[in-house]
């Protein structure tokens, strides 16, 4: 592996380093597939994901609703093994994005629950970065007030994109929810992503929070102990607070003050990727090079 800023440099800069292929579904048979799964329970729709989609994955920052997605998972997985009677095992893989900014109780719930369902765990992290320390040494510090959509990039969208060339994803599970609402109030349970054709899986695209929290009380589903806290979504300590009184959204306390709602990951990725590029031009542009007199007078 090349170092990190020449990685990034040959990834970003210079090749286009993601596979595009051609949508798996028609527009048409996409809308046709979305209106059956619209009437099935979650746990249905992950049955027809596992017989359907190859290269399926579930993307998880262990959120409540990713939680419920795992537990589901755990007791399909642990019915085929009953109807087989073989030992149970987790039919998919988990790919957790660690930005070296998460809080604590998220990296031991990551441990907790990938422990009790016995489930595969691939974490990612910056390119390149161990530690915080090494993160910042690369970037400096506090990048996602100086720079976030570099710090979007880095934490998450290249990692993302590395795990699902290594492992040859075509298909991935989120956790996003129509009553999350911003640019969530109208997905789809199956997207195709532009220009990727990477497919999205929202199985709980038509739950809200109650729901969610409920199946979760009901089936003693492990959670994040900042839930008790105030907090309703979790994301870096660094932009996520409990919710406050005058909160009408459950992701209210992310980013706050700020005009942003996403991370990155959902979004256009070509679009992230190109504003991450033209930062690091503008960055280098803006390094000031020594003219070869300056250079000569100081060795005098
Ligand atoms: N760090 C990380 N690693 C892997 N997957 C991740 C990550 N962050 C977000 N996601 C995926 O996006 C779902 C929604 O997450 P959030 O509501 O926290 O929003 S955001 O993506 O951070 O903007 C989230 O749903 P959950 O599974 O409920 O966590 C995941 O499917």
């Amino acid at each position: 592996m090349p170092p990190a800023n020449q990685y990034i440099d040959e990834l970003s800069l210079e090749q286009d380093d993601i596979n595009t292929r051609p949508p798996l579904f028609s527009e048409n048979h996409l809308k046709y597939l979305n209106e059956k799964l619209a009437k099935l329970p979650p746990q249905k729709i992950l049955e027809w994901a596992l017989v359907t989609l190859p290269g399926l994955y579930q993307t998880t920052a262990f959120g409540l609703t990713g939680l419920v997605i795992l537990d589901m998972i755990s007791k399909i997985s642990q019915d085929f093994a009953e109807e087989n009677e073989t030992l149970p095992q987790h039919l998919i893989p988990l790919i957790f994005l660690d930005t070296l900014y998460h809080f604590p109780e998220t990296l031991q719930l990551a441990k907790r629950a990938s422990t009790k369902y016995n489930v595969p765990l691939h974490i990612f992290k910056p390119i390149d970065c161990e530690t915080v320390e090494d993160f910042e040494a690369q970037h400096g510090q506090k990048l996602w007030e100086t720079d976030e959509d570099s710090y979007d990039y880095l934490v998450k969208v290249e990692p993302s994109r590395r795990a699902y060339e290594q492992f040859n994803v075509l298909a991935i599970i989120t956790g996003r929810r129509r009553s999350q609402s911003g640019e969530r109030g109208n997905i789809d349970i199956l997207e195709i992503e532009k220009g990727t054709g990477l497919l999205k899986l929202n199985p709980l695209a038509h739950w809200d929070f109650a729901k969610v929290r409920a199946y979760v009380r009901a089936n003693e589903v492990p959670y994040n102990p900042l839930l008790d806290k105030g907090y309703r979504s979790v994301g870096d300590w660094h932009s996520t607070k409990p919710l406050n009184n005058n909160s009408s959204n459950e992701r209210d306390g992310r980013w706050e003050g700020r005009n942003k709602t996403e991370c990155g990951l959902h979004k256009d990725y070509f679009k992230m990727r190109a504003a991450f590029v033209a930062s690091k031009k503008k960055k280098s542009a803006n390094v000031v090079v020594p003219s070869l007199s300056a250079l000569s007078s100081l060795s005098n």
